[in-house]
């Protein structure tokens, strides 16, 4: 059982405290995706309850082939064992939005410790001439490894898939048609991130993942069954997510909370450094971060402005110049 602890990092695991003392493993119990099929209304509600009051909801059953995800992880765990210097070929010029993102890069908006990761970006594969690669540069593929590209892209699709169901639920849950997002995301610039946390073997000051909000519109991240990743609730408490292995957790990201005037919040999270029991265990996570369309404008929704949310005021911004702001502010621009 793992503890509630404060933001000045008391213990992680609290020796001697009985496991009924403890909160749960997982703050958030899963909502049902099934739902989807046989109660579109209980879906819409209980996924969108969860939203509005943890930013965060997770799905049981999320229904991905558990052989794809298999082969998705296994092509992920054979990327990551390859030399560095064969992983650094495939690091791009581009600020990590495609290829390989070397360990000790990405540093959380105002932390002074890079994160314990690297990873892996994936795009949307576009055909030649598309207007959008302008802003989504193709994909590249590690040659080293054979079921990479293709395990890897039809997890993309799959998320990205499952992503727009889950929008059908907020949109109905706020009031607006069912399709409200099926065009703004459509083509989106969403990106699949294939994580690796190494083993911790040395103490210091940096953590696995620090404390952030995500830029996009919605995060659908498998593999969080390895603890680790907390949620800052709105009592200043970091909750555990740690959810049973086929369950998927959803987080509302900056964009879709400016949308909705902070009625569905980004909520900050973070990954902590594993127990001593666990520390010499790597940690594989992949969250697909599922983006509006880079020309869409984000504009506050007149009906999230109401008395219990007074309007924040956010200016219109497109996607793109969002997401260029954002990156310059976690040095991956
Ligand atoms: O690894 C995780 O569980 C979360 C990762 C995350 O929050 C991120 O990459 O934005
Ligand atoms: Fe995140």
């Amino acid at each position: 059982m793992y503890a509630r602890f404060g933001p000045n990092h008391p213990p992680y695991k609290v020796p001697n405290m009985p496991d009924s003392a403890m909160p749960p493993a997982s703050a958030i119990p899963p909502v049902p995706m099934a739902l989807y099929e046989t109660d579109f209304p209980a879906f819409s509600q209980n996924l969108g309850a969860a939203f509005e009051r943890y930013g965060f909801a997770v799905l049981g059953g999320h229904g991905i082939d558990p052989a794809l995800l298999d082969r998705a992880l296994s092509a992920t765990k054979a990327f990551f064992a390859l030399p560095e210097e064969t992983k650094r070929k495939y690091k791009t010029g581009i600020g990590g939005a495609r290829g390989y993102t070397p360990f000790g890069i990405e540093t959380a908006k105002g932390a002074t410790h890079h994160d314990l990761k690297e990873f892996w970006h994936i795009g949307r594969e576009l055909p030649a001439g598309h207007p959008y690669t302008e802003y989504m540069p193709p994909n590249i593929w590690p040659q080293e490894i054979a079921d990479f590209h293709a395990s890897t892209y039809a997890l993309y699709e799959a998320l990205d898939a499952l992503g727009k169901k889950v929008l059908r639920a907020i949109a109905v849950y706020l009031k607006l048609d069912a399709d409200f997002f099926e065009a703004p995301v459509n083509e989106g610039n969403s990106v699949l991130r294939l994580l690796h946390y190494p083993p911790v073997t040395t103490p210091g000051e940096s953590v696995r993942a620090g404390a952030h909000g995500d830029i996009n519109v919605i995060t659908l991240l498998l593999g969080a069954e390895e603890p680790g990743l907390q949620l800052l609730d709105r009592d200043g408490q970091w909750l555990p997510i740690t959810p049973p292995e086929d369950c998927i957790v959803c987080n509302i990201g900056d964009m879709l909370s400016r949308l909705t005037n902070g009625v569905l919040p980004s909520t900050q999270h973070r990954v902590i450094n594993p127990a001593e029991a666990r520390k010499d265990f790597a940690r594989f996570s992949t969250p697909f971060f599922l983006h509006f369309e880079p020309p869409y404008l984000i504009e506050t929704l007149p009906n999230c402005i109401t008395d219990a949310h007074p309007d924040l005021g956010a200016a219109p911004i497109t996607a793109q110049d969002f997401l260029m702001q954002r990156l310059r502010e976690i040095k991956l621009a």
